[in-house]
């Protein structure tokens, strides 16, 4: 059984007295910056000169400092900057900052556990991640609830590594719904597993190959966009809220029996063969490897593939059909 950790199993007062720097002011490090200045703790944001988010965290409240100079005055540091970006920032500025008994944490284990970053000894190193995007960690934080997150040690120097990183857990409101123990390497391997095949790759090719199929049968674009993309939501608010089998109870009794017969075609044990393959690729390390490779190449098949997915013919349908419904907020991607 999984160790759980709640409100009740951290103490917020292991963080008095100690400064917190948040490297970086995007999707994680607001809500970390925001939720931690919220709890009581003392935080600085750590940004390099000219950067867009440092008006941002001082609109917010936040003191903002270089990376240089928050690493230096901090007790904790949280590296919350893109991952490709990490080993670099933490080279340049991070690793001569650190003092004995500092704490680094991080809130994804790829660096650490594939060793592009590797700290002293006299440190802690931790993680809490969370296990949603960074702006549902914050609004529901300040709705008084908080977000499941995953605790992790690789290095407890002061024997109070566990102890502290929960402490901060709490005060960024994880606690309130209940922290996993894991370890680096589970949460790494099964963090980069899930949004590969499942949840932004397998969806993302379950749902263009679900329209495409339609349209290229003669079916009009934009019902095969309802029943390929705008549905799915509706469906996976069903599974998240109750399960899968809520979502069976759910829908009709034709749509249960298609889909519990159809759909081990579609994702059958030839998916499955391709599951394992791509699951060794992440625990040999190679496909961190070629992820390296790549961002040392300046991302050329990186960015000629998004501008592939930014171009799909359903992102044109999608956006005309989205103005049938001004309520969604919609996410500004330029
Ligand atoms: N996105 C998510 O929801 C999740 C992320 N994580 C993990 O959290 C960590 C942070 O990810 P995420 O929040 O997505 O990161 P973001 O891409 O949102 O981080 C962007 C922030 O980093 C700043 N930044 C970029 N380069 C530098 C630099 N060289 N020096 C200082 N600041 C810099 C940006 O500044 P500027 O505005 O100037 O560009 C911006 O403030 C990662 O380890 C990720 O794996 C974990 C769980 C979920
Ligand atoms: C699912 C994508 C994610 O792993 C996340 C938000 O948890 C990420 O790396 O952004
Ligand atoms: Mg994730
Ligand atoms: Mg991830």
């Amino acid at each position: 059984m999984a160790k759980i950790y709640y409100d009740g199993d951290a103490d917020l007062e292991l963080l008095k007295g100690k400064n917190v720097a948040v490297i970086g002011y995007g999707s994680q490090g607001h809500a970390h910056a925001l939720n931690l200045k919220e709890s009581g703790v003392d935080v600085v944001v750590g940004l390099y000169e000219g950067s867009k988010s440092w008006k941002v965290a001082e609109k917010d409240g936040l003191v903002v400092k270089t990376v240089e100079k928050a690493s230096e005055e901090a007790d904790v540091i949280m590296m919350l900057i893109p991952d490709t970006v990490q080993p670099a920032v933490y080279k340049k500025y991070v690793h001569e900052a650190l003092e004995e008994g500092n704490m680094l944490m991080f809130a994804h284990g790829f660096n650490i556990h594939y060793q592009q970053i590797i700290p002293p000894s006299y440190v802690d190193v931790t993680m809490v991640a969370p296990k949603s995007p960074g702006h549902i960690v914050r609004r529901m934080y300040q709705e008084g609830k908080g977000v499941p997150a995953l605790v992790a040690v690789h290095q407890d120097y002061s024997g109070k590594a566990l102890d502290l990183a929960l402490a901060y857990a709490k005060a960024i409101g994880c606690t309130r719904a209940g922290v996993i123990e894991t370890t680096f390497r589970e949460e790494t391997e099964t963090d980069l597993f899930g949004e590969q095949v499942d949840l932004c790759g397998g969806v993302a090719e379950l749902i263009k190959a679900t329209w495409e199929t339609m349209v290229e049968a003669g079916y009009q674009p934009e019902v095969a966009y309802f029943e390929a993309l705008h549905e799915l939501k509706l469906i996976v608010d069903l599974i998240y809220e109750g399960g899968i089998y809520a979502m069976w109870y759910s829908v009709s009794d034709t749509a249960k029996y298609g889909g519990m017969t159809r759909g081990k075609r579609i994702i059958n044990e030839s998916v499955k063969e391709e599951m394992r393959k791509i699951l060794k690729e992440i625990q040999s390390g190679e496909f961190a490897r070629e992820w390296i490779l790549e961002n040392m190449a300046g991302r050329p098949s990186y960015s000629r593939l998004l501008e592939m997915e930014k171009n799909h013919p359903i992102e044109e349908v999608g956006k005309e059909l989205r103005k049938m419904m001004p309520w969604l907020k919609g996410i500004d991607t330029e």
